[in-house]
């Protein structure tokens, strides 16, 4: 049942293929790099799991893959999920329906491995809404003043932070072992050791000018128990130092760590601003803030979620608060999501089954996405037209149920 245009086939893209998968990704994804720089870099890529399109004259002219996240956290629980990535199609082929057809692909090939559920980071926001996903996280950026004052918290000053270069091996497990245990709809882990390897690679072609990256160990009672890792980069201007700390990911598992931590970064020697990572939009840091406004607040999409298996998403995940909803729900992509599906669960679980019943709600499998993990409520959605409540009073305890306490986020980029 391909949807490829006559000529073009679909094929597996092995190990043996890789440079010919880096020529597919520099024609989509242009950047400085020489061929020999783009060849060193390290790969995270699960092989059997990565796809292409060839054209008929068989050069591989696209390619899309997935990370296999199989503890991918979402409200409550932890459920295998289809990480989509290295999405891309040679300008000279594109708009004929390549990714449309890889996107029928990669949502026929997770399905098939029983995963109910896609993510995915956009290279441009546009793109994926037309397939079903929705914007599902936010992510906050800050740019912090150096020096910024921040609220004092209680343990803090038990907290000892060492500064250290990153050295993958020395601190690549214990590193996995903190980011890992954090639970938060959206945190994808990087599970895979070649997603390991890469995230701590730090090739130095990418360094755009800062130094390599270092990591601050926050350890408590002689155990590490926190971390962020950031580079400087330095600039030099007329009226004295003006560099820049740009933090990649701060795990900190309590207010006092993250007190620590933050109180390092924001006082770096010459250096002015702190330039954050991907924050999650209710992360710590917004409070120990002071003075948030100065810190320049900035959201943008994050995760954006593709519900594959309506039944056995919305069963997976657990509710906020008792739910007992009748969803009528549209996929133009996937036929078997179609319909009435009667929700009822909450703290503890849930279940989920075809109905007959009057629909109460009706949204499109977009919205069930972006709702999934918490981050988009359902009144916000219902308030730009999307939900629609079809009850009268069903709307806004539906919401609640499907909230979350935890904003969703992603701190990486997968
Ligand atoms: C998860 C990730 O990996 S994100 C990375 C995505 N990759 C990139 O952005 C790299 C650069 N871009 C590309 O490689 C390609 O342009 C792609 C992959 C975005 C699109 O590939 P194409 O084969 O041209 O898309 P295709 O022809 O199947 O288009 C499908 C639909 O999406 C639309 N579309 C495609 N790209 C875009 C875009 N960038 N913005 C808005 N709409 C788009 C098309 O107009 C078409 O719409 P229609 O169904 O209403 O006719």
């Amino acid at each position: 049942m391909s949807t490829l245009p006559a000529g073009y086939r679909a094929v597996d893209v092995p190990e043996s293929r890789r440079d010919h998968l880096l020529e597919v990704d520099t024609w989509a994804f242009p950047g400085a790099l020489t061929d020999d720089q783009v060849r060193a870099l390290p790969v995270p890529l699960t092989w059997e799991r990565t796809r292409g399109v060839e054209a008929p004259d068989g050069e591989l002219v696209a390619s899309h893959a997935s990370y296999p996240f199989s503890r991918f956290p979402v409200p409550g629980a932890r459920i295998p999920v289809s990480g989509l990535t290295w999405v891309g199609v040679h300008p000279g082929h594109r708009r004929r329906g390549l990714l449309r057809s890889m996107i029928t692909e990669h949502v026929s090939r997770s399905l098939a491995r029983g995963e109910a559920v896609s993510a995915l980071f956009a290279a441009e926001a546009p793109i994926y809404g037309r397939f079903g996903y929705g914007l599902a996280a936010r992510d906050l950026r800050l740019r912090i003043p150096r020096g910024a004052a921040l609220r004092d918290v209680p343990g803090a000053e038990g907290v000892r932070v060492r500064v250290e270069r990153l050295d993958p091996s020395r601190h690549g497990a214990l590193l996995h072992e903190i980011h890992g245990a954090v639970e938060r709809p959206g945190w994808a882990t990087r599970e895979t050791e070649a997603l390991r390897e890469t995230f701590l690679a730090d090739p130095e072609p990418l360094r755009d000018g800062a130094e390599s990256v270092r990591v601050l160990l926050a350890e408590r009672d002689g155990r590490t128990v926190g971390y962020a890792l950031f580079r400087r980069r330095a600039a030099w201007e007329v009226p004295g130092p003006r560099g820049t700390v740009r933090v990649r990911e701060v795990v900190a598992p309590d207010p006092a760590v993250a007190r620590a931590l933050w109180g390092v970064l924001l006082d770096l020697d010459l250096t002015a601003t702190v330039e954050t990572g991907m924050l999650a939009p209710d992360d710590a840091i917004t409070h120990l803030l002071v003075d948030l406004r100065g810190a320049e607040p900035r959201t943008t999409d994050n995760l954006w979620v593709r519900v594959l298996d309506v039944p056995a998403a919305l069963a997976a995940r657990r509710y906020a608060a008792p739910v007992d909803v009748v969803l009528e729900v549209t996929d133009a992509l996937v036929a078997g999501n179609q319909g009435r599906w009667h929700l009822q669960g909450g703290p503890d679980g849930a279940q989920v089954r075809r109905t007959e019943a009057a629909p109460q709600l009706a949204l499109d499998v977009r919205e069930l996405g972006a709702a999934y993990l918490g981050g988009s409520s359902l009144t916000s959605l219902a308030g730009a037209g999307l939900v629609r409540e079809l009850e009268p009073g069903t709307l806004a305890p539906a919401a609640t149920a499907l909230g979350w306490p935890d904003a969703p986020v992603c701190s990486w980029v997968f």
